[in-house]
């Protein structure tokens, strides 16, 4: 088989009850190809990615690999095929170590007569990781203690394990920070020197543009165009893939002349914070009115201090003081009755309840609103509050019954982001609030 067309889909559809999700695509990838994949939210990328990888079965259609007809059962049949994924979820399982995590389904060769060696299973977890240049993750510790940025790399480490042909990365980059996204850039360009086949989505459009040797633009479900990478920039990209132009940027024309002004009250005075040699004596004000962007390569303990803002995790040292109750924040509970939100940045984990309802979840954080004077909920009032969220962040779903676990990534960090907009906030505090949504409610956030 030559190296091009090595894989191929024809005609594939996938629905989900009544939603479309992927209509009649077809594609071919070349060896040493890296593939951007784009599209709103919602228009099918993940699902392709998932029939692709095993994760789902299509409807309709088949694909070819290596001029072989490739069905995968499932994400360990398609794997011992030479197809993997990184999906856009956190896809470890909490409760197992990190080396276990890496080595899933594949324990057995550390076993004997049912017993783990486990110190061999370590060693060889570490092997794994250092093969990548991904050091200070211990093997022996268990997921759920892992950054979200720590996560994602367990779970590249474990993509790449057994030398794939395929492998697919979904919005890997937006939950890595800046130093991390560079040593991921250059593994993907090691992969396709090693002949590879890279399909990358992300809505970083000018990322892809940087990275892809050709883009294959999605909307509603169905495959608009393949592009060479060096034939783009991002506005035409972006009007490929909105089917109209976007602004380029949000831009706040009143920020300089807002923060000239002495007369600005401060809102959140954060005075010698230190929390577990996570961050250290940190001090700043925060201004009414005021955008304050905590940036920091990996590790630098912006995620953590967020946290912390909000109540979640209690500081060693120093004081979270807010000027305009005369209070401070001890814990959630302290942030919450002085009206200060939280968007995490792991989601599914800490930001929503995946088998609830759109309703139900944008309705939480404002159930004091909700209430009548009786602490009776009208249903009409929920009802209208939720629908009022979904039509605003324009989140793609059949209505607002439907559970959130079934909306594309994108489309679930608008929930997640919604449902604290709506209360009467005097603080916000964001953590990635972009990660996974399209240019559009970029914009709009
Ligand atoms: N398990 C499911 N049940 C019901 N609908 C689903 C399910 N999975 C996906 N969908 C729907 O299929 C459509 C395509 O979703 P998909 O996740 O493929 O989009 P995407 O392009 O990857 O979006 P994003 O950029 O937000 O990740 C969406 O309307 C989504 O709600």
């Amino acid at each position: 088989m030559s190296k091009s067309n090595y894989f191929q889909i024809k005609n594939i559809s996938k629905s989900f009850g009544p939603t479309h999700a992927n209509k009649n695509i077809s594609l071919s990838f070349d060896k040493g190809e890296i593939r951007g994949l784009v599209g709103e939210n919602g228009s099918g990328k993940s699902t392709i990615s998932s029939i692709i990888a095993g994760i789902l079965n299509s409807d309709e259609g088949q694909m070819n690999k290596n001029g072989r007809e490739y069905h995968p059962e499932s994400p360990v049949d398609a794997n011992s095929k030479g197809v993997s994924i990184v999906v856009q979820e956190l896809g470890l399982v909490q409760n197992l170590t990190v080396a276990e995590n890496i080595f899933l389904g594949k324990t057995e060769k550390f076993s004997y007569k049912g017993i783990i060696n486990r110190k061999e299973l370590y060693r060889s977890a570490e092997k794994e990781l250092k093969k990548w240049k991904i050091d200070n993750i211990p093997v022996n510790i268990i997921a759920r203690d892992l950054s979200v940025e720590e996560k994602k790399l367990v779970e590249l480490t474990r993509a790449l394990l057994g030398d794939p042909d395929i492998i697919i990365f979904d919005e890997i980059t937006a939950a890595l920070s800046q130093d991390k996204r560079e040593f991921f850039y250059e593994l993907v360009q090691k992969l396709k020197k090693d002949k590879k086949i890279v399909i990358f989505i992300s809505h970083d459009l000018q990322e892809n543009i940087d990275l892809a040797d050709k883009i294959t633009i999605m909307k509603d479900g169905e495959v608009v165009d393949t592009v060479e990478s060096s034939s783009l920039n991002e506005d035409s990209l972006k009007r490929l893939m909105v089917g109209r132009d976007i602004k380029n940027m949000y831009h706040r024309s009143d920020s300089i002349e807002k923060n000239k002004n002495k007369e600005q009250k401060v809102v959140m005075e954060v005075k010698n914070l230190s929390y577990n040699n996570k961050f250290e004596d940190v001090n700043f004000s925060l201004y009414q009115g005021e955008i304050l962007g905590l940036a920091g390569l990996n590790g630098s303990g912006t995620h953590i201090l967020g946290k912390a803002l909000f109540g979640l995790i209690q500081a060693d040292d120093g004081m979270i003081y807010l000027p305009y109750s005369q209070d401070n924040i001890t814990d959630i509970f302290s942030a919450i009755n002085n009206d200060i939100s939280y968007v995490p940045k792991d989601r599914d984990d800490e930001g929503l309840m995946l088998a609830a309802s759109i309703k139900e979840n944008i309705c939480l954080p404002s159930i004091d609103i909700l209430k009548g004077v009786v602490g009776f909920i009208s249903p009409v009032k929920k009802k209208k509050f939720a629908q009022n969220i979904l039509d605003n962040f324009q989140i793609k779903a059949n209505n607002i019954e439907q559970n959130v676990g079934e909306l594309s990534g994108g489309n679930k960090q608008k929930v997640s982001i919604g449902s604290w907009m709506v209360k009467d906030n005097k603080i916000m505090i964001l953590d990635c609030p972009t990660r996974g949504v399209d240019v559009g409610v970029k914009a709009y956030i």
